[in-house]
């Protein structure tokens, strides 16, 4: 057997258009979202992360700065900017792109983010809804995936997903949203024991661990659903997943590919959480 290939660019083309087009219904309403993002730092794969949010946001007709801030900004500097864009009526997004330098408490950052425009759902306010099913922001990634997994007509209800990985980013998320989707969820992670067992039995593996090609093909179950979030670099420097592609597109039933799928799906989940606080909101100077 060999899998499907989802076509990620194709997915997410069609999603960033319909939220274009809801985007120009909001200007002409007289609101045009506003993003802002924070770097702080030169790591050189959020910098290509930052400029493609930024890129995005253009094309769909939002709003969007980028404060790139030296890597010895101190954390007092950074919570003075969250401040301010908390205040700003033009901004309805704000997100930290992580990780930032060591010296910086990332977590005392998110917490300054007014959850209202925190559309990375990092906010523990936001978390909190995420778990009881509240309304409010999803975090992207998951997000992304849930919609990846919708838009193929995977069905999710009944079935058993195994989420490799346990972050506050990915992991534990994801499997909020999976079991708010009503599948039966396990999390694996580096102390699981008998890992291929447990996920040879997934009917939808999501692999999110950050290590190049972890996943094999005797970890996963003829025909099942293989959703790859990681994104390293391969001996040869290649960008590649956490699944081993090759491998386990022999067995899979359905395969994301890396790059060019969860990735772009993750920023486009962020236009759609930045149109959404720009609905609830709705201040801002229309900039077109
Ligand atoms: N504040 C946040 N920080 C981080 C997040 C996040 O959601 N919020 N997630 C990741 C990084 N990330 C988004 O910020 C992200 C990673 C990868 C991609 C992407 O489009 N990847 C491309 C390949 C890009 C390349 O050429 O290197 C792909 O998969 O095709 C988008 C967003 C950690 N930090």
């Amino acid at each position: 057997m060999t899998a499907e290939v989802i076509n990620g660019k194709e997915l997410v083309g069609e999603i960033r258009e319909e939220i274009k087009n809801e985007v120009h219904q909001l200007v002409q309403q007289g609101t045009q979202p506003g993003l802002a993002v924070v770097l702080v730092g030169d790591d050189p794969a959020s910098a290509v992360y930052v400029r493609n949010k930024a890129k995005a946001c253009e094309e769909a007709g939002m709003y969007s700065e980028v404060h790139r801030l030296p890597a010895e900004t101190s954390e007092e500097e950074v919570l003075s900017l969250i401040a301010k864009l908390n205040a700003d009526e033009r901004i309805h997004g704000i997100l930290v792109q992580s990780p930032p330098p060591k010296h910086i408490d990332e977590q005392k950052v998110i917490d300054a983010i007014d959850p209202s425009k925190d559309v990375d759902c990092f906010h523990p306010v936001n978390v909190g809804n995420l778990v009881l099913g509240k309304e409010g922001f999803l975090p992207c990634t998951p997000a992304g995936v849930i919609e990846i997994l919708k838009r193929k007509g995977v069905e999710i209800k009944g079935k058993h997903a195994v989420v490799i990985g346990r972050s506050h980013i990915v992991g534990k998320p994801m499997a909020m949203l999976l079991l708010r989707e009503d599948a039966t969820v396990t999390v694996c992670h580096s102390r699981t024991s008998n890992m291929a067992e447990i996920t040879s039995q997934a009917d939808i593996l999501v692999v999110a661990v950050g290590r190049a090609k972890l996943v094999g093909k005797e970890h996963v179950k003829p025909g099942a659903v293989v959703i790859d979030v990681g994104m390293n670099r391969d001996e040869n420097g290649k960008l590649c997943g956490d699944v081993d592609f090759e491998a386990v597109k022999e067995t899979a039933g359905l395969i994301t590919p890396v790059p060019g799928c969860v990735g772009p799906m993750t920023i486009t989940m962020l236009l759609q959480n930045t149109l959404e606080a720009a609905r609830k909101t709705g201040k801002s100077s229309v900039r077109v």
